[in-house]
């Protein structure tokens, strides 16, 4: 093996990026949330980057993976996943209830795992491209299209957040009035051509005026509703039927694969998820039930670049279409995301990104999506930098906190705001 491919250091890097009060089903995003980087640094002297979720449970395992990397290959990426078990041993103790904040399903052992490889994956992907001098997605095959569409992820949300901390300048939109003005400065700042509703925050009827405003403010334009499983079968169905003429689809409205098969086998709109088929484990079960007609990938917790195109061919195989989920990000997860999409034949939904709420970033260049679009890079690796000014910034800022916002918690911090808040289901 050329001694040029070795790892000779991996450096983990936990940090803190400010965040808007967006709201969702589970409480309300906190002023800070973790992030993790990932950097892999070559005997070549090349370094290589990764980014996934910053919580405790996540940077245990990035240690634990971090100390075994050395000494082997760049190129070795399928490894990543036994190398990975042999240096988890807690894996029995996870407690498989929903993540508080992140949404996406059920938590296993094996879902936190992945969600730390797909970090050394792309890394060790962008190290690997930097020293071929080839983009990233020439060693996933070669991109099938020149631009990744991304769709303007709205949120009902609050001006300022209860406990203090940043502020931006988009205000409060509590209202359809207030989605539609989001949606409006989406459009000029990026050129979002479709549009997605983070719901089961109000009671459905207002959620399902926001989507009639919407279909009224951009006629024609595709729209998506997202209430993370608040609904019960039949509210689902009562929803469906009342937006069924502007829905591209309706992601996740209720809980679990039954309700979900028991929805489409009563509905023509198209129902999405990044709740119930969130691991390779739950694939069968829904497809045989035809619960859902789309699949939102995500690299992070589906194990990483490679296992994004598995899943993108078991879509295809069965004819389940595609589209991309997304949490609160950075840009070299972007830049991971829009590699890979670039390589995904049956993608033909916009991509999911939270990126347009996030100020703060650690790569030097900030992307620019030009309608709604950005293009795929074909520099080296995944052709962004680190601006290592701000990763110490961030990093100072997550060393400084108490403990508070080292693990994502919605929940908490709308407690913050009215201590007796409990999720509500409809
Ligand atoms: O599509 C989804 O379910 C998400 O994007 C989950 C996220 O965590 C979102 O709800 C959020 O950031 O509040
Ligand atoms: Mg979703």
């Amino acid at each position: 093996m050329d001694a040029k491919l070795i790892v000779d250091e991996v450096r983990l890097t936990p940090i803190l990026i400010s965040d808007p009060p967006l709201l969702n089903v589970q409480g309300v995003h906190q002023p800070y949330t973790p992030r993790l980087v990932v950097e892999v640094v070559t005997r070549g002297g090349v370094s290589g980057l990764g980014e996934t979720y910053g919580d405790t449970v996540y940077l245990d395992i990035a240690g634990r993976l971090a100390e075994v990397l050395p000494g082997r290959s760049i190129t070795d990426v399928n490894a990543l996943f036994a190398l990975s078990e042999s240096v988890d041993p807690h894996q029995a103790d996870v407690d498989p209830a929903v993540d508080a904040g992140g949404l996406r399903g059920v938590r296993t052992a094996d879902k936190l795992r992945l969600s730390v490889v797909s970090a050394f994956e792309t890394a060790c992907l962008d190290a690997l491209g930097r020293t071929l001098g080839l983009p990233v997605h020439a060693l996933l095959g070669g991109k099938v299209r020149d631009s990744v569409e991304y769709s303007a992820y709205l949120f009902h949300r609050w001006a300022t957040h209860p406990a203090g901390g940043p502020v931006d300048d988009w205000g409060a939109a509590l209202d359809p009035a207030g989605i539609v003005a989001q949606a409006r400065r989406f459009d000029r700042l990026h050129g979002f051509r479709s549009f997605k509703l983070k719901g089961g925050v109000f009671e459905p009827e207002r959620e399902i005026a926001a989507i009639r405003a919407l279909a009224e403010a951009f006629p024609g334009r595709p729209l998506r509703l997202d209430p993370n499983g608040a609904w019960s079968v039949e509210t689902s169905l009562a929803v469906a039927r009342e937006l069924g003429d502007v829905l591209e689809y309706l992601e996740d409205p209720a809980s679990g694969t039954d309700a979900m098969a028991e929805i489409a086998a009563r509905t023509d709109v198209p129902l999405a998820t990044n709740m119930c088929v969130t691991t390779f484990e739950e694939v069968p079960e829904a497809f045989a039930k035809e619960a859902v007609r789309i699949v939102l990938c995500d690299h992070h917790y589906w194990g990483g670049l490679g296992r994004t195109r598995e899943l993108a061919a078991l879509c295809r195989t069965y004819g389940v279409g595609l589209s991309m989920h997304s949490n609160t990000h950075l840009g070299i997860s972007l830049a991971a995301m829009t590699q890979v999409a670039a390589t995904l034949p049956g993608l033909h939904h916009a991509c999911d990104t939270h990126y347009p709420w996030q100020t703060e970033d650690v790569i030097t260049t900030r992307p620019v999506f030009r309608a709604g679009r950005l293009a795929v890079s074909d520099a080296p690796g995944l052709g962004v930098d680190l601006d290592r000014d701000a990763l110490a910034a961030l990093h100072h800022r997550w060393l400084s906190d108490d403990g508070t916002h080292h693990d994502r918690d919605d929940t908490a911090a709308m407690r913050g705001a009215a201590p007796d808040w409990k999720p509500s289901s409809w």
